[in-house]
């Protein structure tokens, strides 16, 4: 059996009348970059607070190894809150040594980590420099820092990737990824789907405080309807129109896009384009996690 890893069962929670998590449910496995995705207001900050236990759920658990997560257990969680969290009044490096030494370092292993990492996260220039004087994106590698460097068994990011340079990208997607490939779950996160795509090992959807799409981006496309791209030069405008279950999504240039329904036959829309004369390209479009995200919360509004 696989280790069970941190496992969110089913959280809710709310405040006031506004129900923000409705039995939110997902695990994240040693060693997987788990992608949490949705709408503003969705409920990601909730859920993470909650696993982080600086916020109390009405219900439900979490287990970090089968067991509930205890106090002494949440020392091994590295965090980066949404709303950050630094002393902008401290010095980086003292504040990584400070917030290693609250996790229990001994004074030298928090002095060597606090280094290892502002050199890893490139603010080691800036050690001796009041947080405060820090460019925002700079501030944030010092937070990702701050995550990591009571060398967590755990991690879990409010979107760590708001507000960086592509070059500060790069960085914090491979420490992330270096991070799973040593065995922590890492889960964060993102309103930038590309890079969900992009480094995740899984990604789930939240919409109205529920987990609604959970799994790979391959088994998630596979849950998604099937795209068509069809090139038709010759063939006129309204040509797939009247096409048992399919929906036309638009056109560009000789290139009509379709979605197929329940029922509808793929073989059918190519005899109709053939029957309009050549047919240059016919082809399945493999839908970006955009997409994805985008029908589901498209379905939310319908329902
Ligand atoms: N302290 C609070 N008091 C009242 N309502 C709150 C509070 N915190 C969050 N909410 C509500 O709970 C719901 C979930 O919010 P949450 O911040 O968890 O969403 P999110 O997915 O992190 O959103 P975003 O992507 O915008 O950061 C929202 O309806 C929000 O307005």
């Amino acid at each position: 059996m696989r280790e069970p890893g941190l496992e969110i069962d089913a959280i809710s929670k709310r405040y006031g009348d506004v129900v923000a998590l409705r039995e939110m449910t997902f695990s994240v496995r040693p060693g997987e970059l788990f992608g949490f995705v949705g709408s503003n207001g969705a409920g990601k900050t909730t859920t993470m607070r909650i696993a982080l236990g600086v916020l109390s759920a009405d219900s439900g658990a979490v287990r970090w190894a089968g067991e509930p997560v205890t106090h002494e257990t949440r020392r091994h969680i590295g965090y980066m809150p949404e709303e950050r969290g630094l002393y902008p009044k401290m010095k980086v490096a003292e504040q990584l040594t400070y917030l290693a030494r609250l996790h229990g370092m001994s004074a030298v292993d928090a002095r060597a980590s606090a280094a290892r990492w502002a050199e890893r996260l490139g603010v080691a220039a800036r050690r001796d420099d009041e947080v405060q004087k820090l460019s925002l994106g700079n501030q944030q590698r010092v937070q990702l820092a701050a995550a990591l460097v009571h060398e967590p068994r755990i991690l879990v990011l409010d979107e760590p990737f708001s507000g960086l340079d592509p070059v500060a990208v790069d960085v914090m997607s491979q420490v992330l990824s270096e991070k799973a490939a040593e065995g922590v779950p890492v889960v964060f996160s993102s309103h930038q789907l590309d890079l969900v795509e992009r480094l995740c090992d899984r990604v789930g959807i939240v919409r109205s405080g529920q987990m609604v799409a959970d799994g790979t981006v391959a088994e998630l496309r596979a849950g998604g309807a099937v795209r068509l791209l069809v090139d038709a030069p010759e063939a006129p405008d309204g040509w797939a129109d009247a096409l048992p279950g399919v929906k036309v999504l638009g056109r560009e240039g000789t290139v009509t896009e379709v979605e197929l329904g329940e029922g509808a036959d793929d073989q059918a829309v190519l005899r109709a384009a053939l029957a309009t004369g050549p047919v240059r390209e016919f082809a399945r479009k493999q839908p970006s996690l955009t997409e994805l995200f985008r029908s589901v919360v498209t379905q939310e509004v319908a329902a």
